[in-house]
């Protein structure tokens, strides 16, 4: 073994970390030129399953054999894993000793993915690939993942820099209130973030509020359907919405930037981080809107603050400060707002490079032991909304807002 003591560890790490490069990147070459054994005719995936068919995959795996750039050792690594996840399952070979430095880092990248089903990962692999050829062929190619995708986005703004993707609510005039279109970017935007490079992935809102919750126009577009049918899909949107931060894979992290309010108060249950400058406030007033708690908090709101103080934010609506829902425990640490910026994203910034596939698992265990109960609450809280939304209590709620007789 090579000595381990404070002398020598660091050019030890460094002289390994120069191998470890030179041996991936060796055998990803191999791996793109196609010598790697990839047998095409090993594969079992059913042309039925849902998702990606046989075919697409196939014609995956030859785009990467053409691809005009190399897509650097992570990309590739995450190819090999995915190709495996989907051809074999989840990974059950030993793992390859110390020194095997190849075979192990290939090992670790299948085993990351832990039971990901093989059609979701011939998916994610049909994905990737899409995506590296889009970018070998578009003029922007300098340009990250996130960055090339932010046309697709008209209400939030998307960018990754540093490890970390950033989506900043866009609706700075209207405090940031979710309109429908939002809560479709919103999910599209973590659907993104979650299959791209980076580490950590944070919301937060351009301007004065973090977000001021529900736009109350979404309750005035009703379809010619009506409105039991406008409910109905709402209520759809609304458990699609908080499903996707269940799911989310990676370490989320709230960047609250000022007051929040409704529904981006209660998800903030569902994130690992929740940073505060010290002008935010929580409000989530349901009672005086005829609404009832979404978000998954009527669950995880008594379960972090005990059910006394649970109370009295989700049926009384009662407003907290930013050092209120600190001594909470809804918010992880408060900033004063003159530094808030700097500081958040200097801690955020070395939280991404501490190693990706650790921390992406220590979430998954954390959120594995409740993810089944999350999801009940999110479609019970949903359907109950769905039936508070066609309550006189809820539509006088709305008109007095909108008559400017109410407000927060
Ligand atoms: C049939 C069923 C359909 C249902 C569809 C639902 C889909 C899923 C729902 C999920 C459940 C979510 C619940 C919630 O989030 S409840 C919380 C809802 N939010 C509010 O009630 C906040 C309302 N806004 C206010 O009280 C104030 O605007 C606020 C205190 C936030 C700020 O006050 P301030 O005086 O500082 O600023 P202004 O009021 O002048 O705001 C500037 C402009 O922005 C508009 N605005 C702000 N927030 C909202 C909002 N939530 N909805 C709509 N519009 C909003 C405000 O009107 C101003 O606009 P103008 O400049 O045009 O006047």
């Amino acid at each position: 073994m090579p000595p381990q003591n404070s002398a020598h560890a660091p050019p030890f790490r460094v002289a390994m970390a120069g191998v470890v490069g030179r041996l991936i990147r060796c055998w990803c070459r191999r791996a793109v030129a196609g010598s790697l054994k990839v047998p095409a005719l090993q594969l079992h995936v059913s042309k039925t399953a849902m998702g990606a068919s046989q075919k697409d995959f196939e014609n995956a795996m030859n785009q990467v054999k053409l691809l005009k750039e190399d897509p650097g050792n992570e990309v590739k690594l995450k190819l090999y894993a995915l190709y495996k996840q989907a051809t074999e399952g989840p990974c059950n070979t030993p793992k390859p000793g110390v020194f095997d430095l190849i075979n192990k880092a290939k090992w670790e990248a299948w085993n990351a993915l832990g039971s990901l089903p093989k059609e979701t990962a011939r998916q994610n692999y049909v994905d990737l690939v899409s995506g590296l050829s889009s970018s070998s062929d578009s003029s922007s190619q300098a340009k990250p993942e996130a960055d090339r995708k932010q046309a697709e986005y008209e209400t939030v703004v998307m960018t990754s820099e540093d490890g970390i993707t950033k989506i900043m609510l866009n609706r700075p005039a209207k405090k940031n209130a979710l309109t429908e279109q939002m809560y479709q970017e919103i999910m599209l935007a973590l659907e993104a973030a979650s299959k791209d490079d980076s580490t950590i992935t944070v919301l937060t809102g351009n301007g004065d509020y973090y977000s001021s919750g529900n736009d109350l126009t979404n309750f005035t577009n009703i379809p010619p359907e009506g409105v039991e049918a406008k409910a109905k899909n709402s209520a759809i949107l609304l458990r699609n919405f908080v499903g996707s931060f269940i799911d989310f894979p990676k370490p989320l992290v709230a960047v609250v930037n000022g007051p929040a309010v409704g529904i981006s108060v209660t998800v903030l249950g569902l994130f690992d981080l929740v940073y505060a400058t010290d002008r935010a406030t929580f409000h989530t007033p349901f009672s005086h809107l005829g609404q009832t708690p979404e978000g998954c908090s009527s669950y995880t709101f008594p379960k972090i603050m005990g059910p006394a103080k649970a109370a009295e934010m989700l049926i009384f609506g009662k407003k907290l400060t930013a050092g209120e829902a600190y001594a909470q425990g809804l918010v992880t640490e408060v900033f004063p707002d003159s530094t808030f910026q700097k500081e958040v994203w200097t801690r955020l910034k070395a939280y991404s490079k501490l190693p990706q596939n650790a921390l992406r698992i220590s979430k998954q265990i954390i959120r594995s032991q409740e993810k089944e109960k999350l999801h009940a609450v999110n479609a019970k809280e949903s359907s109950i909304l769905q039936e508070r939304w066609l309550s006189s209590e809820c539509m006088n709620a709305i008109m007095n807002f909108f008559s400017q007789k109410a407000k927060l």
